[in-house]
């Protein structure tokens, strides 16, 4: 695990886009395409202002979602729709809608999942039989849940779904879909990118004292994890 603090949410942007950069690269050259994990929440912004600074061929690019929250794509909610308005658009990144996974509406949560699972069938190639990303892009709550993983919940236990559904979300929307912990954990690569001192207790707890919590879970089979995080988030670690 590779743990790096930075100096504020400007050099948080410049490293996540450089590691975003450098898995792409290889992605690319060594598989031709690049299959990316986005997540929602304070990630979101970091990505709008970081990927406009990437050097990469984005026509190689598929864009899915870590989780997404089951609402239509134009209630300000929706993850996908945030990106949508924000980065999906010719003078910001080179990337086209269509390349984007997003869940499909009007099903059922349990029907949502499912049918991003068959998505995944699709275009994620499979490794160990689960699909295997080449980047998921992580964020974290202050209570250490990532994903729509949250403390306590029973999709913690989940190890045959690769999509779940959950409609208890602690955080709203209730009703949203997620990556489950052995798809996450198959990634080639996880990266955390967390800022703000209201983290700062709970960054603590997982990356000082290990406390089992969502966050602490991600831990790539054989894959690499790297967590990037901006010093009042890390400010109880001591480093
Ligand atoms: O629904 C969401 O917001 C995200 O997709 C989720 O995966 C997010 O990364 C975590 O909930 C952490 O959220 P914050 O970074 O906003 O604390």
């Amino acid at each position: 695990m590779s743990i790096k603090v930075v100096d504020n949410k400007d050099s948080l942007i410049t490293d996540l886009a450089k590691l975003i950069e450098t898995t792409a690269k290889e992605s690319i050259c060594e598989r031709g395409f690049f299959n990316v994990g986005v997540s929602g929440g304070s990630l979101a912004p970091f990505l709008v202002s970081g990927l406009p600074k990437i050097q990469t061929d984005f026509s190689k690019w598929r864009v899915f979602f870590c989780d997404e929250r089951i609402v239509s794509y134009d209630n300000t909610d929706s993850t996908y729709g945030l990106y949508l308005q924000k980065l999906i658009v010719p003078e910001v990144v080179a990337l086209k809608q269509e390349q984007f996974i997003p869940i499909k509406l009007g099903l059922t949560p349990e029907e949502t999942a499912q049918a991003y699972e068959e998505e995944l069938r699709k275009y994620v190639p499979l490794n160990n039989s689960l699909p295997q990303f080449d980047l998921l892009l992580l964020g974290m709550g202050p209570d250490g849940h990532t994903c729509s993983l949250f403390p306590g919940h029973d999709l913690l236990q989940e190890t045959r779904k690769w999509v779940a559904p959950i409609k208890d979300s602690p955080k709203p929307p209730p009703e949203r879909v997620t990556l489950t912990l052995p798809v996450v954990n198959n990634a080639r690569v996880c990266a955390f990118a967390v800022a703000g001192i209201e983290k700062s207790d709970i960054i603590k707890k997982i990356l000082l004292d290990k406390e089992d919590l969502p966050a602490t879970r991600v831990q790539p089979s054989s894959g690499k994890l790297y967590w990037i995080v901006e010093k009042d988030a890390a400010s109880k670690l001591n480093m």
